[in-house]
């Protein structure tokens, strides 16, 4: 409460930084206070992280919900009264169960016929009578709903997400006024209007709808230059220590062929907010085709298309006469298959518990479905937040990760996918993780997806379906070059050809890049890695041959 008020105090100064510091620190110690989350939606959206705004306003109405399936609101005057009546006649007729008013009807009459029908559909007439007490309890508790919705619609257009179920945003945006004075005082007219976008969005949110996924797939532009100022992982990772730690396990690993080095791309080059780029060098003279380094991948995700292990991805089907051998997880209900018990065992340690039996078919369903290698990310993202949960700690802080480089767009704009919030709602639920605790803020499944999506090595299979990815530690460290002197095959990182001493190693992020002419090679690095490649083979606009 005494951070809520603090909050407030500073939303009044337009001082929004504390406002938003003030509402996170209240959430650690009361996280299921829907009055901060509603708050804290409106200072992301006063902040300018629509995105964040709409995660939090949609969390208040989790919360708001949580009451409302006890309770059926009805709030009415008389100018409402017909409303009213037909509510109670559309709840005779269904014979749906309890329900008990927490509304300040005056009519004294429907509230009796109310409480004798019971309803447990959300129903909400919203009355300007100003006879009502300000102070009761029941108001507030609409007056936060529709906070709520209209914040959420205001975030969606500002994340420019349009479509005809939410087209009443566009209602809510004539009245930025309200907004602007963060009041709700609203005409009969503007109510009725509010109320027909609430039930929809009410419908929207219940995921027995079979439009639930659909509602989800669309995309926003956000803007998405240098991450989240308050995303201290970013600070830790230009540190001396972290620097000195991964050229030493990477000397080790590769048996002191290869060293950290400190890079300085062309600026007009990366978007990189890191303000340290970090290279592979050769420490001695490497002959072609010699194995640099191998690395066995921190995570590994497939789309079960085809039988892999779930801990190291091999494949699990004979290809001599397609029998299948694994070692299945001894919990009963648990889907999850390995090559042996060893497999198990290591990703019991790392990831498998909070999964253990879980049904993660929403995820499945979106991976399977998509047709770009990207769409695996929501399976590292899952496997992330159950390493996170098991260590006890924010997914950022995963040592093996945390010192990898996140995609800034080159422009300050990104394409926010709609599916994200779901998937980060999904991801949550699987993994029994409050959607209330803030160390798995959306703001840290949002760096998730930048990292990944620069750090993963992807394959489609013999059908050209997205199959499987994987993440590696030290190997991402790698740089790309057009003109590679190395390649990735089977974990190993592989001379292609001779590499001087003191030459910097690099891959290309494409692979075979035969299907790429220079244009489309350009703007996958842009989109895909927010870098613009400065080598001389794209300087030159030449191909490799000539
Ligand atoms: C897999 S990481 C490589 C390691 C990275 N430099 C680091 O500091 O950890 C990929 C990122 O490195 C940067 N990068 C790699 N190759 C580059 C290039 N040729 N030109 C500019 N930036 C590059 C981009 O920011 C890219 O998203």
């Amino acid at each position: 409460m005494e951070k809520r008020l603090k909050g407030n105090r500073a939303m009044k100064k337009c001082d929004y930084k504390t406002a938003r510091e003030e509402y996170t620190e209240g959430l650690l110690e009361t996280p299921e206070d829907p009055a901060l989350w509603c708050n804290r939606s409106l200072a992301f959206l006063k902040e300018g992280y629509p995105e964040l705004a709409l995660m939090d306003a949609s969390r208040a109405i989790l919360l708001l919900e949580k009451k409302m399936n006890e309770t059926i609101t009805v709030l009415t005057g008389n100018s409402y009264k017909s409303r009213a009546n037909e509510t109670i006649n559309e709840a005779k007729s269904s014979g749906k169960g309890e329900f008990k008013i927490i509304s300040f009807l005056k009519d004294s009459d429907n509230t009796q016929k109310l409480v004798e029908i019971g309803k447990e559909k959300l129903s909400c007439i919203l009355s300007q009578n100003k006879n009502c007490k300000d102070n009761d309890d029941s108001e507030k508790f609409v007056r936060m709903l529709f906070k709520v919705f209209y914040r959420q619609a205001v975030a969606f257009s500002k994340l420019e997400i349009w479509h005809k179920s939410i087209e009443s945003c566009k209602t809510f945006l004539n009245m930025q006024k309200h907004i602007e004075k963060d009041s709700i005082e609203i005409s009969n007219t503007d109510c009725l209007q509010l109320l027909s976008h609430c039930e929809k969005k009410h419908a929207a949110f219940t995921k027995e709808d079979p439009e639930y996924f659909k509602f989800y797939q669309y995309y926003g532009v956000m803007n998405y230059k240098m991450g989240y100022p308050w995303d201290c992982t970013q600070i830790n990772r230009d540190s001396e220590e972290l620097f000195e730690d991964l050229k030493m396990q990477l000397e080790v690993l590769s048996d002191t062929k290869l060293s950290l080095t400190q890079v300085e791309f062309d600026k007009s080059s990366n978007s990189s907010s890191m303000k340290i780029q970090y290279g592979v060098e050769a420490l001695r003279d490497i002959s072609a085709k010699s194995i640099l380094m191998e690395e066995t991948p921190f995570l590994n995700v497939h789309n079960r298309f085809i039988s892999r292990c779930d801990y190291c991805n091999l494949l699990l089907i004979d290809p001599k006469d397609n029998t299948i051998e694994f070692y299945e997880c001894p919990e009963t209900g648990c889907k999850e298959v390995y090559c042996d018990s060893e497999c198990w065992q290591l990703a019991s340690n790392e990831f498998h518990k909070p999964l253990c039996g879980k049904d993660i078919t929403p995820i499945l369903e979106i991976t399977q479905s998509g047709e770009a290698t990207g769409s695996l990310n929501f399976l590292f993202f899952l496997k992330i937040f159950a390493i996170a949960k098991i260590r006890g700690i924010c997914p950022l802080d995963i040592d093996e990760l945390k010192h990898l480089v996140r995609y800034r767009p080159i422009h300050g704009k990104i394409l926010y996918q709609h599916i994200w919030s779901s998937m980060y709602m999904c991801t949550l639920e699987i993994l029994g993780i409050s959607p209330f605790d803030v160390r798995f803020d959306f703001w840290v499944y949002l760096e998730c997806i930048h990292m990944i999506r620069c750090n993963v090595f992807a394959a489609t299979d013999d059908q050209g379906r997205p199959d499987c990815a994987s993440c590696y530690s030290l190997i991402s460290l790698v740089n790309h070059d057009c003109n590679p002197n190395a390649f990735m095959i089977d974990h190993e990182l592989t001379a292609a050809r001779e590499i001087k001493k003191g030459e910097p190693v690099t891959i290309s992020y494409i692979g075979d890049d035969d299907n790429y002419d220079n244009c489309s090679r350009q703007s996958h690095f842009a989109d895909v890695f927010g870098f613009i490649c400065k080598c001389n083979r794209c300087e030159q606009h030449v191909t490799v041959d000539e």
